[in-house]
């Protein structure tokens, strides 16, 4: 058989393609060129689609881990931890970027403290704290004819009325009107709290260029991405901004026109925080503004007003604010390289899916595992699917001290109600039907914590009814909660793997790590068995 040629009579595609014949010159270079064009992209693809398939072949022995959960609910500290037991020379390589990351916390930290205490008139002292315990005082604001001045600082919301059911307009969560704002100038101020209140507006004014710093500071994290919907301006960043930031640190270096050797490059990517973080003006100047304002910061930090307001739950602070400005000394010092542990404490939140990859070794054999950290704000929670095809594990991470918090992005939403409500999801969804699932009921540390200062559950989750206040009655109790609604998604009859853990302390973490390490490489050589 006679294989047609191109443009042959006999073939009508090629009749179909085959130039009129009143072709001008002009018309015939244009067809050429787009004819090059177009085989060029043709080219392009075939060679994307090559890369693609060799890349899939490449990581088919791969495991992939998602870390999937609510947004604060402790990945990127978990995230951190794979990262310091199967690579710990990467954290080195960041630690300067993280230096910005914990100036931030702390200057939101004091933003947040400022605001609170100007909404009080900066002044608290009829409060007093009764020496009957936190239970008394909280019970006791209610009845208190003091309020703040402003409206803005989150009351207590009415609780839950029972987990997973999502508060209705009766339950419904609203400053409750007792404790809606009027004004200070109501309540006579005494000549001590005129002088306490004197005290904070001189720290206040002391401050103010540090607290200036907020938005700078927001913007080299975030590159000058806003997030829209993103809460009480929070800042997000996207998978492989240390290196961003610490380009940025580098620039005086980058500038430079003249070429730069392998060991050069080298010798400077393996500067520390110590040499690398001079380089960024703004880190810097914050740097110094901080260890000129180290005490005012102390000073404002174990203020009595301040310390009577935190008593009474009336200014809230996350643990990072917490956790950073308890170590202001350290931190604000000159010196100041961010511990390890401090990383672990940084927070910043994740944008989108940031894959980490590990090569992590079990009986001689080396596996590379890819960990996707994603963004659990329900605004990035659209990001995961794509990961759900071809994932082995997921670590589920439902932060278990959250019972008295609200979602930043739904302040209608209890923590734990929305985390059992992801969890449902994920439980349900077809494409995870076979995956390895653990979970993480975490930050157990701060639930003991709250706990132990008398807060009770049953305020906040009204279904704990009765029970006993006690830590291991509220761990188990949510965590039946969890693994109810496991069963009920089970029809694939798959285990579910249940940890306690406090993801800031390392030497546990990484045990669990290598528990969770040998249960999911059991199931994929299991899996690994049957293709
Ligand atoms: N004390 C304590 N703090 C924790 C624990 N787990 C996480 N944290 C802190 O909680 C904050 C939030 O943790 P992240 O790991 O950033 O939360 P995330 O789940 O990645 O949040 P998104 O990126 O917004 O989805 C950080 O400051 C952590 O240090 C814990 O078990 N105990
Ligand atoms: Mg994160």
């Amino acid at each position: 058989m006679r294989t047609p040629s191109l443009y042959s009579q006999d073939d009508p595609i090629s009749a179909a393609l085959k130039p009129p014949p009143t072709e001008t010159d002009a018309e015939r270079t244009a067809r050429l060129l787009a004819e090059a064009e177009a085989k060029r992209i043709s080219e392009q693809i075939d060679e994307e689609l090559r890369l693609e398939r060799e890349k899939l072949k490449k990581n088919k022995g791969d495991v992939k881990l998602l870390l999937l959960g609510q947004a604060e609910s402790g990945k990127s500290t978990l995230q951190k931890q794979f990262q310091l037991m199967y690579k710990p020379n990467s954290l080195d390589m960041e630690r300067a970027s993280w230096k910005a990351v914990i100036y931030f916390n702390v200057v939101r930290s004091l933003k947040h403290i400022l605001a609170t205490l100007e909404a009080w008139g900066d002044t608290l002292e009829e409060f007093g704290v009764p020496s009957n315990g936190p239970e008394s005082l909280e019970d006791s604001v209610s009845h208190s004819p003091l309020r703040p001045r402003i409206n803005g600082i989150s009351e207590q919301p009415s609780p839950s009325s029972s987990l997973m059911h999502p508060t209705d307009g009766a339950n419904g969560i609203s400053d409750s009107p007792n404790t809606r704002p009027s004004t200070a100038a109501s309540h006579h101020p005494t000549a001590s709290l005129d002088s306490n209140a004197i005290l904070i507006a001189n720290l206040r004014r002391r401050l103010s260029p540090l607290v200036a710093a907020d938005a700078q500071l927001v913007d080299r994290l975030s590159g000058g991405i806003a997030v829209s919907g993103s809460g009480k301006g929070s800042v997000y960043v996207r998978s492989g901004w240390q290196s961003r930031t610490l380009e940025t640190a580098m620039g005086k270096f980058k500038s430079s026109k003249r070429q730069i050797s392998e060991d050069e490059k080298r010798s400077r990517e393996s500067l520390t925080q110590e040499a690398a973080a001079p380089q960024d003006p703004l880190i810097q100047e914050v740097g110094r503004m901080l260890e000129l304002s180290r005490n005012d910061i102390k000073e404002l930090w174990e203020h009595p007003t301040v310390r009577g307001l935190i008593a009474k739950r009336k200014l809230k602070l996350d643990e990072w604010s917490e956790f950073f400005l308890r170590h202001i000394s350290r931190v604000a010092a000159s010196d100041y390289v961010p511990s390890t542990d401090d990383i672990l404490h940084a927070r910043i939140q994740t944008m989108g899916v940031a894959e980490h990859v590990f090569d992590v070794n079990l009986h001689g054999k080396s596996v590379t595992w890819h960990l996707y950290d994603v963004g659990g704000a329900r605004g990035q929670r659209h990001s995961w699917v794509p990961y759900f095809d071809d994932a082995h594990a997921i670590i589920f991470v439902a932060p278990v001290s959250a019972f008295d918090q609200y979602l930043e992005e739904d302040p209608r939403t209890n923590r734990i109600d929305d985390s059992l409500q992801l969890f449902t999801q994920i439980c349900s969804n077809a494409l995870l039907k076979n995956v390895h699932l653990v979970l993480f009921l975490n930050k157990t540390d701060l639930l003991k914590a709250k706990l132990d200062t008398g807060l009770r559950v049953r305020k906040y989750i009204t279904s704990f009814g009765e029970r006993s206040n006690d830590y291991e009655t509220v761990v188990q109790y949510f965590r039946a909660h969890f693994l109810q609604v496991h069963r009920k998604n089970n029809e694939n009859r798959r285990v579910l793997y249940t940890h306690f853990t406090s993801v800031v302390d390392t030497k546990t973490t990484q045990r669990i790590i290598g528990n969770v390490r040998d249960s999911i490489f059991r199931g994929y050589l299991q899996s690994a068995a049957l293709v």
